[in-house]
């Protein structure tokens, strides 16, 4: 194209954009009006009030959708050959449409069917696509374009990995790094396309090397399954589980970009309402807490909290003393677990046995003969309320707590032995007993979690309050309003601003004050929540234990399962998928892969490839999309080194992230050598850095990291395939075979 056609197109597409911003500004002002206009409606009968809520919840949600798509809202448009339907669609994050045209579309959401050759035409099967258009725009300025055209010529196009929009793609993966995750709505790739919009239902694990784009591909997934199945998915929620704390604030913004706020991001140690469970304990504890076999020891657990007394409990009653056998007790219990209740509900048949027992013998010494019902019913009621009677039946059968329990087992090794029987050896139960400080870990939750399914926790009086502070909230509200309705300005300055809509505490703050909580809000407070679809990032960290806690959260077993068994840190984790599947689906999961690594250069992916081979030689290292032309550095020297090697890699990304990654015995030490060094600059264990990535990275003691965990190997590949360009490594000890070729 000439420099004159080029400018004069870009024009054209300038004027179209424009048109599309307008329309986009007109939906703003008229979601808003409709807020406003909703906000002011005070009282009413308790229907129209709930109608409000509604309507405020749709008009929120819709001005928060419509304020994440003002960067880069049309980024790609689809020319048709002439006998097509079409003739020209663009592509953008949301859809627009003319109603004075029979609402014609302007903007077609990325999610729509219409916009899939978009991602998936070929030049060798171009679905009718004639060219193929990426827009590059800054704000609201459209700065460029590139094309491609879909004829056979062009066939060779992408290389051999098949990649479309190959210099869009390119761009966006040369950008610097800001430390938060970006979308890729406008490059995704055919592979990552197959997969986001596979069918809702069932488990698809989606296996895929370092940088593949898993990450990505689940989360545009969770927008893509809420855009088809909005229905279904809203009432249910869809949860995304991901490995810590550091990467959900990481991946945070990513749905929000999508106009996605529904969606429950969480780690496991989130996944237990009222806890953070974020406590620190060995690699060897957290395996042992996530062995199947707990769910076993965690039953005896509780049925050794069921007693009977050895041989006679005697209660001091009315001046007098009433036994209770060891057979009477026995029965009691016999028929309070044959009911198959849990321990809490079950309780009742225990008491309400023992206490029948108790009133025939208080009434015996009465002289029974002498008695009525009526007596006998007024001897039950007191013997019921008698202190000494309820602490007999608190020592044989207890009202219990999932924290309570784990409390005690842990902290006492005589229950614990009894409760592990010979289900987990000594050194394994000293493992439990021992390094437990004050706070939950996140291997801890599954175990609470299966405790409350054993105990069965009554959160009757828990929902019955939260239903008390949903109509004070809401008549809270509704008081401000009224307050005000009689200041307009003050309206529009304090609740309706539009980036508060986006700060997403602020939003669900709100949304609690209108008691209309999202499903991802409710599911978040309620323990037996089970989800329209759990997708799980980073799953071959997962224990057994974790794994039974999500499907119990996903009856439906819906599911979508990111990872890579290569990258595998927990020493309770999977090793293969079907290994870590079977006890819940059998064989009943799809395999899904991805090939290509968007992140790791190939001078760097080399590196890691020798590791993967000695990790996982069953698995190809996935190819690598760019060159950089920098090989990665090797020196030999102390950690004392490290502010000048990490002065030397902030200048070389220029403006760009660095990360120096160490073993877990270093981190101390190197953060408090490099703690306030530069905001762009991070110091992380590489547990921490799984899933993250950066510019520039430093590995210190490579040794180390081997040796530190059975599964060393799998740490070194990790570490070695965060870098988007540039790896050093700083070598204080052995060398380490597999990186022999860094010299
Ligand atoms: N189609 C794409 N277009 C642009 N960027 C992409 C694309 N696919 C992946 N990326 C980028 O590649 C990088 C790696 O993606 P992501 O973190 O999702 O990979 P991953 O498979 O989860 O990696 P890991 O296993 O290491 O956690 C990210 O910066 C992501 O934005």
């Amino acid at each position: 194209m000439s420099s004159d056609g080029f400018s004069a197109e870009l024009a054209r597409e300038q004027a179209y954009v424009t048109t599309l911003y307008t329309k986009l500004d007109a939906e703003r002002a008229d979601a808003q009006r409709r807020l406003d206009e909703t906000l002011l409606q005070t009282g009413g009968t308790p229907q129209a009030r709930t109608e409000r809520d509604v309507a405020t919840t749709r008009y929120t949600d819709r001005l928060a959708q419509l304020g994440s798509v003002e960067q880069g809202l049309a980024f790609g448009r689809l020319d048709f050959v002439p006998e097509s339907a079409e003739e020209t669609t663009y592509i953008g994050r949301l859809g627009l449409f003319d109603e004075d045209d029979d609402y014609r579309p302007l903007l077609v959401d990325w999610r729509a069917p219409v916009a899939r050759p978009f991602y998936l035409a070929t030049a060798a099967s171009p679905e009718g696509v004639r060219r193929r258009r990426h827009l590059r725009s800054l704000t609201r300025k459209v700065t460029g374009f590139d094309d491609e055209i879909l004829d056979l010529t062009a066939a060779d196009q992408g290389q051999d990995l098949g990649l479309a929009g190959e210099a869009a793609l390119l761009a966006a993966l040369e950008q610097r790094r800001t430390g938060e995750m970006s979308d890729i709505v406008a490059t995704i790739q055919a592979e990552q396309d197959r997969i986001i919009r596979a069918p809702l239902g069932g488990v698809m694990v989606v296996q895929g090397g370092p940088g593949t784009g898993k990450t990505a591909v689940a989360l545009h997934r969770a927008a893509y399954l809420l855009y088809t199945h909005r229905q279904q998915l809203t009432t249910r929620g869809v949860l995304v589980v991901g490995p810590n704390s550091t990467f959900l604030r990481y991946i945070g913004q990513v749905l929000p970009s999508l106009g996605e706020t529904g969606v429950l991001l969480a780690t496991i140690g989130q996944l237990y309402p009222g806890l953070d469970a974020d406590g620190v304990e060995s690699r060897e504890a957290a395996e042992v807490k996530g062995r199947l076999v707990l769910a076993e020891v965690l039953a005896n657990a509780v049925r050794d909290r069921q007693r009977v007394p050895e041989p006679v409990l005697e209660i001091e009653y009315e001046h007098d003393v009433l036994k209770l056998d060891r057979k009477t007790c026995a029965d009691a219990r016999t028929r309070a677990r044959r009911s198959r209740r849990p321990h809490n509900p079950a309780r009742r048949l225990f008491v309400s046995d023992v206490l029948d027992a108790l009133t025939r013998q208080a009434a015996r010494k009465l002289g029974e003969d002498l008695l009525d019902g009526q007596d006998l019913t007024d001897i039950r009621a007191e013997l019921a309320a008698d202190d000494h009677v309820a602490a007999a039946l608190n020592s044989l059968w207890p009202v219990l707590t999932p924290e309570g329990v784990l409390d005690d087992l842990f902290a006492d090794r005589e229950r614990l032995a009894t409760a592990a029987r010979k289900l987990l050896p000594a050194a394994d139960q000293a493992l439990l007993e021992s390094g437990r400080d004050a706070h939950w870990t996140p291997a801890d939750v599954p175990l609470l979690d299966e405790l409350a399914e054993l105990i069965g926790v009554d959160d009757t009086e828990a929902r019955v309050e939260r239903k008390r502070r949903e109509r004070e909230d809401r008549a809270y509200a509704e008081g401000v309003l009224d307050i005000l309705e009689q200041d307009e300005e003050i309206i529009d300055e304090e609740l309706l601003r539009v980036s508060d809509v986006l700060d997403a505490e602020l939003f669900a703050e709100r949304q609690v004050a209108r008691s209309e909580l999202t499903a991802a809000q409710r599911a978040a407070q309620d323990r037996t929540w089970t989800f329209g679809h759990v997708i799980v990032d980073e799953a071959q960290e997962l224990s057994a234990m974790d794994w039974r806690l999500l499907m119990r959260r996903s009856p439906n077993r819906s599911m979508t399962l990111v990872g890579d068994v290569a990258q595998t840190g927990a020493a309770g984790g999977a090793r293969s998928w079907g290994e870590a599947l079977s006890p819940y689906v059998a064989d009943r999961w799809r395999l899904e892969e991805l090939t290509v690594n968007y992140r790791t250069p190939a001078e760097i992916m080399a590196v890691a490839a020798r590791v993967l081979a000695e990790v996982s030689p069953e698995l190809v290292a996935p190819s690598s999309v760019r060159e950089t032309g920098v090989p990665p550095w090797s020196v030999r020297g102390e950690v004392a080194e490290l502010p000048g090697l990490v002065t030397a890699e902030l200048s070389a990304v220029d403006g760009g992230t660095v990360a120096v990654l160490v073993p877990a015995g270093r981190f101390e030490e190197v953060s408090g050598l490099l703690g306030s060094f530069d905001e762009r600059l991070s110091v992380l264990t590489v547990e921490r850095a799984k899933g993250l990535e950066f510019d520039s990275v430093v590995l210190v003691a490579p040794d180390e990291v081997v040796a530190g965990s059975p599964r060393g190997l799998n740490d070194l590949y990790v570490a070695l395939t965060r870098a988007t360009r540039r790896l050093g490594v700083l070598t204080t000890g052995d060398d380490v075979p597999a990186l022999s070729v860094l010299g």
